[in-house]
């Protein structure tokens, strides 16, 4: 632990609300989509969430830091957030699985983060104006040179980022125990914990580029297509790829980036949410069965599809599947032959839950049952 108290520090919000703080993680400036998320646990794998690329994370949580970090949790290559805003830091790291402190973890990794911020005020301001621009320093002492500067940078909407977070090359996460399906699973900024839960169902993952083409996904053999989370606007990305696979009338299943470019692909519109979802415990009904699930969720952006009735597209009928009980906001889609067989669906929120409760992991057997011809 330093003896001395860390240099000050302070975030700006693009409408000119100043917060002072004190520097966390690395010294120095960064910019980005100042967000807040609602989880008590699971910092590690929020830190790592592609999702969150070009976003600074505001933590609800009081306490951020008290595990440390581990060899495990990870869920992808780095930290993704462009800046990380909390309260109070941990002073000390207690947990069997911690290999090193967060603090030291953010620094080497050059994220620059604030502490001693009243996140609960910062987090009111949100959810009342909006998610909005940021900047955070604990270079500049000038609150309007800062802000200057966060007035200059791009805004979310409109912002296409999955090809930064891409893998260049495809790799192969093989099946668990006996192999029983082959999937194309395109990287748009997936999380680890996703083929590992498909692997452990003897599913072997082709985890592919963000621009690989039908081609590239037939050359894996696959049975079926996943699009992964990821982040930006989807309103910019390119859905001709998914159109082809749904008209080749391969089984697709999306996790919230791969959900709004479904709805895309369907014809649907996306739009910009005031402030998101970002937590662990948001309830969502799933309207086949009537059951309400407890969801992980990271989304700033939604599909705008009608709840109350299906919607006919040139791949067959669109109905929304799932739906958020705080807002009604669509969480789900699934999409059926003339026949009633199930052809694809996907969801909002994160049935890999890493972190997050496991209530959705049987969207991964109904994945299973959909490339198996069972639904
Ligand atoms: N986790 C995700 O896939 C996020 C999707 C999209 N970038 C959004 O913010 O809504």
């Amino acid at each position: 632990m330093p003896s001395h108290a860390p240099a000050p520090a302070i975030l700006v919000l693009e409408d000119g609300r100043v917060f002072r703080g004190r520097s966390y993680g690395a010294a120095g400036e960064t910019f980005g989509e100042a967000v807040f998320n609602t989880g008590m646990t699971g910092y590690q794998e929020t830190l790592t969430d592609p999702s969150y690329h070009r976003q600074v994370v505001v933590m609800t949580a009081p306490h951020i830091g008290n595990t440390g970090v581990n060899g495990e949790d990870d869920e992808s290559r780095r930290i993704w957030v462009a800046g990380y805003v909390v309260r109070d830091p941990a002073r000390r790291t207690s947990n069997w699985r911690a290999t090193r402190d967060l603090a030291d973890e953010l620094a080497d990794q050059g994220v620059v983060g604030i502490s001693d911020i009243d996140t609960r005020a910062l987090t009111r301001h949100l959810r009342e104006r909006g998610s909005m621009r940021c900047g955070i320093s604990s270079t500049e002492s000038d609150p309007q040179a800062l802000l200057a500067r966060v007035l200059e940078q791009p805004a979310m909407k409109g912002a296409d980022l999955a090809g930064e977070v891409s893998v260049d090359a495809a790799y192969v996460v093989p099946a668990q125990g006996d192999k029983r399906f082959t999937v194309a699973a395109l990287d748009l900024g997936i999380k680890g914990m996703t083929p590992e839960l498909m692997a452990q169902r003897g599913i072997e993952v082709h985890v592919l580029p963000a621009t690989a083409t039908l081609d590239d996904i037939r050359a894996t053999g696959a049975d079926g297509v996943f699009f992964s989370n990821g982040p930006g606007d989807p309103a910019t990305a390119d859905v001709s790829t998914l159109q082809a696979v749904l008209a080749a009338d391969l089984p697709y299943f999306g996790i919230c980036f791969g959900n709004q470019l479904f709805g895309r692909a369907l014809g649907f519109g996306t739009y910009k949410l005031k402030y998101g979802h970002r937590g662990i415990n948001q309830p969502v009904m799933d309207r086949t069965t009537g059951k309400v699930e407890v969801t992980a969720h990271n989304h700033g952006f939604a599909v705008d599809a009608p709840l109350d009735r299906p919607t006919t597209t040139p791949y067959g009928e669109a109905t929304v599947s799932h739906v958020c009980l705080n807002d009604d906001v669509v969480e789900g889609l699934e999409l059926r032959a003339a026949d009633g067989r199930l052809r694809a669906f996907s969801v909002q929120y994160h049935p890999e839950a890493a972190a997050g409760p496991h209530d959705a992991a049987y969207l991964f057997d109904r994945f299973t049952s959909l490339m198996a011809g069972d639904l």
